[in-house]
């Protein structure tokens, strides 16, 4: 008998039940940032699901279609190349199959880049070299992260706090902490011929930071968890695919700054054994030194904070420990 000392990789990647056209979520929040009621409409998406999607963002469909054709050409290359590209620096650079440095697995590479005060790739991660592809993203990112000060903007005002720039300025300042993420799932062929069964993209989490917004090639795959699965749990609704929109995650620290008002939301990614698909995500974190507790404007009379205090860098070193499923924020719950 040969005893295999590691299982194959792709034994490792949980299988997952494939969603039926019930579990489409297709009352997914849409929120045009050009109309007035936008901020009414993301504090209203950001209480019932921490999720929404955003049009009317003015970003040029040349800006997306650039960058995601520069990230198919960089995946499409041979895997030793791409593995040039590998973590020089981790958590940053390339990464194959493995997420984060505590065993969790997903069918999936991908590029995972620090991002400066400018809002361009920083200089201190090499990857990638290609001098178009860098471009590229930098102009996205530009782009992108535009889009996610004006949505902070419009919470802040949703939220009827005084000072506009009270959640942006976080993403904004000296030193914030942001990070972008490319990635590409390719057709899993391990799920030929098993039937209703979808391979781990991603595996179920919340991000650590204030907000993720993502943006894909209109291939589905993206999951949601919903309030309304029966009895408090959630249920897993798949977000239909939208490749000239962008969707934004609340997360773990922004619950915290609206102590439990706005939801942290539970999200994964499954692929399917037909379709690429390619996501960007861009996600704004705060500078280190930021303490993440509850705005004195959004706390009622009497009304307590539900968490300890911390500052962005202590959760940030806190979360990297963790594994993706974990409840993060529950170490921190008073
Ligand atoms: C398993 C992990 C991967 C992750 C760091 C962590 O230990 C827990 C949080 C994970 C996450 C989820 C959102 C983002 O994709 C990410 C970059 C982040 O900031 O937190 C990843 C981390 C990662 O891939 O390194
Ligand atoms: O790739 C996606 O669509 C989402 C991935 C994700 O949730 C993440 O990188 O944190
Ligand atoms: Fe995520």
């Amino acid at each position: 008998m040969v005893v295999l000392a590691n299982p194959p990789v792709v034994d490792q990647i949980p299988l997952l039940r494939s969603p039926g056209p019930r579990d489409s979520f297709a009352a997914v929040p849409v929120v045009d940032l050009s109309r007035p009621g936008a901020a009414c409409a993301i504090v209203d998406a950001c209480e019932r699901f921490g999720f929404f999607k955003v049009v009317g963002h003015g970003v040029s469909p040349d800006t997306m279609d650039r960058a995601e054709s520069e990230a198919v050409r960089f995946f499409a290359q041979a895997q030793a190349d791409k593995d040039r590209a590998g973590p020089a620096y981790p958590p940053f650079g390339y990464g194959s199959k493995r997420i984060g440095l505590n065993g969790d697995m997903g069918w999936l590479e991908y590029l995972l880049l620090a991002v400066d005060d400018s809002a361009s790739l920083s200089d201190s991660c090499a990857a990638p070299s290609n001098a178009a592809f860098r471009a590229a993203l930098n102009e996205y990112v530009a782009a992108v992260r535009k889009v996610a000060v004006r949505v902070l903007e419009a919470m802040a005002e949703g939220l009827g706090i005084a000072a506009a720039d009270t959640l942006s300025a976080m993403v904004t300042e000296q030193g914030s902490d942001q990070v972008f993420r490319v990635n590409h799932y390719p057709p899993c062929p391990a799920l030929q011929g098993l039937l209703g069964c979808s391979a781990t993209g991603f595996g179920e989490h919340t991000d650590p930071q204030l907000i993720s917004v993502l943006r894909s090639n209109g291939t589905s795959g993206l999951q949601i968890a919903i309030p309304g699965g029966g009895a408090g749990a959630a249920r897993w609704v798949s977000v239909p695919s939208d490749r000239d929109a962008f969707f934004v995650n609340v997360g773990d620290s922004l619950q915290v700054l609206t102590n439990g008002r706005f939801r942290s939301v539970k999200h994964r990614v499954v692929t399917n054994s037909l379709k690429s698909r390619v996501s960007f995500i861009y996600f704004g974190g705060p500078p280190l030194a930021q303490r993440i507790a509850p705005l004195p404007e959004l706390l009622g009379e009497g009304e307590e904070s539900l968490y300890k205090e911390f500052t962005w860098g202590e959760y940030k070193k806190a979360a990297y420990k963790t594994r993706l499923g974990d409840n993060r924020l529950a170490q921190f719950e008073k």
